[in-house]
């Protein structure tokens, strides 16, 4: 079944943890255990209406691979398709959880308090999805109901917003608001009786009918090497197999494929997956592959499509997230990890930072400090195969790793050579 990854960014209090809960609870994805629980809290606490915030309390349930921060993850199906809301704080010291939870997501929920409006957080959301490419924004103006349901005030935060994107980068964006009450359940799995105004389709209409492919930002087919695999036994003495992951399209059987970084060209000849064989490896499948010819690849090599071959560089620059107590200076070394490679970086330069409320740019900064966004020239030790991330998301993001602490220090996005 596809499966569409949702980032999720409000203030504290615009009612992220209750819209949630409305969509678990409208789909019927909540456990009876889970809704005794819900309408007994919510009696206790003198509530005549369903605490849905607390839907999501123990339902956290992942941390992610590989960086040392925490974004909740949630699960719930319909009969069209799973969903996966990574629920990340609002606030600024949070913004490294964000950018972990957009940078991954192909669609984002940013969360408006009717009351409030466009405040400066939103600036913020609204800036970190169009940094990290989400290609699919739904704008939820929420609580409507304190507002009297009321049109006018919901235009106007509209017009609000939609002078923020004037100011975008990414202008292939697109962006659908929602005037909902996650409380009472507006316009979240049903249509709304309060605001016949409102001719949209509901939240969860608006998510069934995202296509998949046209939302994720796939990318040319790139094989990082993760392991060689040469059995030592006389039967399969010329095995010669090449194990990793298809980041990116697809790869089949009989394609003409570049090793890199050898530039040696040969065919695919098979696709293992088990013991099986098969014609195609999709997207993030886990597979062995071997080549018609005798190519020498180690781990960390890669093999690519002929006629759309990735940068071949020791030197990028990126767009960092930062994520470390420590500042990040020039001149200091980092473990760059880009897929299986983990190579030693040098910061040659830091060339801009970008404002913590996104009102603009910083010229001037000579360190980056926690939840610092900016773009970052690297020298590296040996060449990566990278593409921008713009146009290929795996392939075009890194981790950076303190080469003392062995810890996660930041996240990075390449930027077009
Ligand atoms: N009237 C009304 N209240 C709402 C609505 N949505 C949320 N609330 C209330 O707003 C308060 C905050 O909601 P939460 O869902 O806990 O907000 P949150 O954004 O998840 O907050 P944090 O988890 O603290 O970031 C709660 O008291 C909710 O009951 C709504 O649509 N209408």
């Amino acid at each position: 079944m596809e499966v569409l990854k949702i980032a999720t960014a409000g203030s504290v209090d615009d009612g992220k943890s209750t819209l949630i809960g409305r969509l678990l609870y409208d789909t019927k994805s909540l456990t009876d255990d889970k809704l005794e629980a819900i309408e007994q809290r919510s009696r206790k606490n003198g509530y005549d209406y369903l605490d849905f915030s607390l839907a999501t309390d123990g339902l956290v349930a992942e941390r992610e691979q590989g960086i040392t921060i925490d974004v909740a993850h949630i699960y719930f199906s319909t009969k069209k398709k799973s969903y996966i809301i990574a629920d990340t704080p609002g606030h600024v010291e949070y913004t490294r959880n964000m950018v972990t939870g957009a940078s991954t997501s192909q669609a984002a929920i940013i969360l408006i308090d009717a009351r409030k409006g466009v405040i400066e957080q939103t600036n913020r959301h609204f800036f970190i999805n169009n940094l990290l490419r989400v290609k699919e924004v739904i704008v939820a103006i929420n609580k409507m109901d304190l507002i009297d349901f009321s049109e006018e005030k919901y235009t106007q935060i509209k017009a609000d917003f939609e002078k923020l994107m004037a100011k975008r980068d990414y202008e292939d964006q697109k962006i659908t608001f929602i005037p909902v009450s996650a409380l009472k359940g507006d316009n979240v799995v049903h249509r709304s009786t309060n605001m016949s105004w409102y001719k949209g389709t509901t939240l969860l209409e608006h998510l069934e009918a995202l296509d998949l492919a046209a939302v994720s930002n796939v990318g040319t087919p790139r094989f990082p090497v993760q392991y060689v695999i040469r059995p030592k036994t006389d039967e399969h003495h010329d095995f010669r197999g090449f194990a990793g992951k298809v980041y990116g399209g697809e790869l089949s059987v009989g394609d003409e494929v570049v090793a890199l970084p050898s530039q040696t060209r040969s065919r695919i000849k098979a696709i293992y997956f088990h013991d099986k064989q098969y014609e195609t490896a999709s997207r993030r499948s886990s597979v062995t592959i071997t080549l018609e010819d005798e190519i020498n690849l180690s781990r960390g090599d890669m093999l690519v499509k002929t006629g759309n071959l990735p940068s071949i560089d020791k030197q990028f620059t990126a767009t960092v997230s930062w994520m470390d107590s420590q500042n990040l200076v020039p001149g200091k070394k980092y473990v760059v990890q880009h897929g299986v490679n983990k190579v030693l970086a040098k910061v040659s330069t830091i060339n801009h930072k970008i404002h913590p409320d996104y009102s603009g740019i910083d010229k001037k900064t000579d360190s980056l400090g926690m939840n610092d966004i900016a773009e970052v020239t690297f020298k590296l030790n040996k060449p990566i195969f990278y593409d921008p991330f713009k146009k290929h998301r795996t392939n075009g993001s890194f981790i950076l790793i303190d080469t003392q602490s062995n810890g996660t220090v930041g996240a990075g996005f390449i930027s077009e050579d």
